[in-house]
């Protein structure tokens, strides 16, 4: 997939935005398909194979460049592994896929038509990227039940939230997510006194409350015991194929159990990628990260 095509298909999108209502068409009053497969609304337009994908991507703060000509790109259903030396730039280019940040040069694209960098950052979450900041932030004075509740109205919107009650799909996806992230037993209990990484898991259930297609987190495991650590893997395998994902995360046991293709990140662009094998005996990665 290049840029190329994807310009293509959001111009040809925004042509058809912009056609007058006279039903004239630049297809002789045909409506044309572009080949593409009608989409439902908020789905993805995966034509080309790639849910994100980022060319050239670069940011400076202060004349200093934190992301410099970054080219990374997932597969939809990936579980992608982003590691990297401290200050390589991995949660700057979360902020840049997430509308936190704007690059000053590069094209971010969310599928094949939808470019990132036209859109807000509640609007990008709103099409479908969610993300999980290292720690974690659950509302502490509510049960399991009512943080997932809340995740759900709080994504609709503030008035949405006022008249808000659970319709019967709803419910079913509450006590799915409830199984998925292992707090089937919890529901009840106040988010305080779960462990940390039952907060983690807490947090990443709000998230799928919300069905993300791409879910960004940032040092899941970080402060989780061996055990937590664990079930976290077979939760982030268990999510694989069903949402993508992209998991930075400097723990690199937790890295070999969920990981396929690892990126290595080096001073604000792709230094190596491959398996986690693959990476660690690249001698360039074991001079800038592993050999420290
Ligand atoms: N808002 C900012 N202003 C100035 N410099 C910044 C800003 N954000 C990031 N940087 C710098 O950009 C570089 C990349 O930072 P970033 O936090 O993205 O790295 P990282 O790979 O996530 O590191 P870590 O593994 O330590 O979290 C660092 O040198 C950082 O100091």
């Amino acid at each position: 997939m290049t840029p190329d095509l994807m310009e293509e298909g959001a111009r040809r999108l925004n042509r058809g935005a912009a056609r007058p209502a006279t039903g004239q068409t630049e297809s002789g009053g045909r409506t044309a398909g572009y080949g593409r497969p009608a989409l439902a609304q908020g789905e993805v337009d995966l034509t080309h194979g790639r849910i994100l994908y980022l060319e050239d991507v670069s940011v400076s703060f202060d004349g200093f460049k934190a992301i410099n000509k970054l080219n990374l790109d997932i597969a939809p259903g990936e579980l992608r592994c982003v590691i990297g030396p401290n200050g390589a730039g991995k949660t700057t280019m979360m902020d840049i896929i997430t509308g936190k940040t704007r690059p000053d040069e590069g094209t971010v694209f969310f599928g094949s038509t939808i470019d990132l960098l036209r859109h807000r950052e509640a609007e990008i979450a709103q099409l479908g990227i969610g993300r999980k900041f290292q720690k974690p932030t659950v509302f502490e004075q509510l049960t399991v039940f009512e943080n997932l509740e809340l995740a759900l109205k709080t994504h609709k919107g503030v008035k949405h939230a006022m008249f808000f009650s659970l319709d019967s799909a709803q419910a079913d996806r509450l006590a799915e997510v409830l199984h998925t992230i292992h707090l089937a037993d919890s529901v009840t209990r106040m988010a305080g006194n779960l462990s940390h990484g039952q907060k983690q898991w807490l947090e990443i259930g709000m998230l799928l409350m919300q069905e993300p297609k791409l879910l960004l987190l940032d040092e899941p495991v970080a402060g989780m015991t061996d055990e937590e650590t664990v079930r976290t893997a077979e939760l982030f395998l268990s999510l694989k194929g069903k949402h993508s994902l992209m998991v930075v995360e400097h723990d690199m046991s937790f890295i070999r159990t969920i990981s396929e293709i690892v990126t290595v990140l080096c001073d604000g662009s792709v230094l190596a990628q491959g398996t986690l094998d693959e990476v660690q005996a690249d001698e360039r990665v074991i001079e800038v990260y592993l050999g420290r």
